[in-house]
């Protein structure tokens, strides 16, 4: 089943599901693994500069033969060299990836440009990205509500996505930011999403997946992936392993009842686990 695509604050339609080409394949050669995502189905395939694979995601993205169109690119700035504007980055970043354009150019992190104090002029370098046809929308990750109120104090256009750790066991946490995202129509796309099966096994939504997941007749993966769509954002995911990318796509079907989400809601809230950006004041 092809991913539901949602629509963007700037009337751009984005795949709710990514293929992610980090943390499992931070700094390697990602071709196969993405050519194999796009061949099971995904659309959606989510890079960084930082992850340094940039050049093996053009690649398969050159080799699958689907149409430009048809596909979702989002990178992200890393740093900016002394000198180098954001449009000057997000060149490198086309050349390597065979792009004329990415369809969603993220900051990646608030961190480098706050200490410089330059957070709100690299905003408007991802507005003039924009302008240009560089990008076709633009966004933040890792932004706190301090970060984000920077931006929206200039912005002439909104970052359309935020892209923050997002699972039941930070979402309490998060509600001072979620709140403030939704107040201007900013979409949430989650990393770390099936945190509770990966890092946090034995917390306390562990034994609801497990009973969902019987219910439905889905895995706890599915069942949690279904969480994450009733939440109304992206999911940003990744796997090494060519069976979980059916996996990942078989669960579209999964809608659980609002008592149900309310239940993983309430649950999640028992415990606070946050696994990325712990150095990170304010979240
Ligand atoms: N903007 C940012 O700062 C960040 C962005 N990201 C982006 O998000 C993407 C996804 O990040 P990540 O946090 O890994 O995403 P997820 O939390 O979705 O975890 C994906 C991992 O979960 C494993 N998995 C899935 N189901 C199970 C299960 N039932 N039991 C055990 N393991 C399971 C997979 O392992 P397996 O390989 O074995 O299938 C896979 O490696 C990254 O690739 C990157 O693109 C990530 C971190 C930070």
């Amino acid at each position: 089943m092809a991913p539901p695509v949602l629509k963007l604050l700037d009337g751009q339609p984005i795949p709710q599901l990514a293929f992610g080409t980090g943390t499992a394949l931070y700094g390697s050669d990602a071709s196969l693994p993405v050519r194999r995502a796009l061949a099971e189905g995904f659309v959606h395939i989510d890079t960084a500069q930082m992850y340094k694979n940039e050049s093996s995601v053009g690649d398969a993205l050159a080799a699958c033969g689907i149409p430009r169109a048809q596909l979702f690119v989002t990178t992200k700035l890393d740093k900016l060299a002394p000198g180098e504007s954001v449009a000057d980055s997000l060149k490198g970043s086309l050349k390597k990836l065979q792009l004329q354009y990415v369809d969603l150019w993220l900051v990646h992190s608030p961190i480098p440009f706050e200490a410089a104090g330059v957070l709100e002029e690299v905003w408007r370098g991802m507005e003039a990205c924009k302008e240009l046809g560089l990008a076709k929308s633009i966004g933040v990750s890792n932004f706190r509500p301090k970060d984000l109120e920077r931006v929206l104090a200039v912005a002439k256009e909104k970052p359309v996505v935020n892209q923050i750790e997002f699972h039941p066991y930070v979402q309490k946490q998060l509600t001072p930011l979620l709140a403030l995202m939704k107040q201007h129509g900013i979409l949430v796309e989650s990393f770390g999403g099936l945190i509770p099966l990966t890092r946090a096994t034995s917390g306390p939504v562990t034994p609801l997946l497990q009973s969902l997941a019987k219910k439905y007749g889905k895995t706890e993966t599915q069942v949690l992936m279904g969480w994450l769509r009733a939440k109304g954002g992206v999911a940003v995911t990744t796997t090494s392993k060519e069976e979980r990318l059916r996996e990942y796509l078989g669960a579209f079907d999964v809608a659980l009842t609002p008592e149900e989400v309310a239940e993983i809601d309430q649950a999640g809230a028992g415990l606070h686990f946050r696994h990325f950006q712990k150095h990170m004041e304010g979240f």
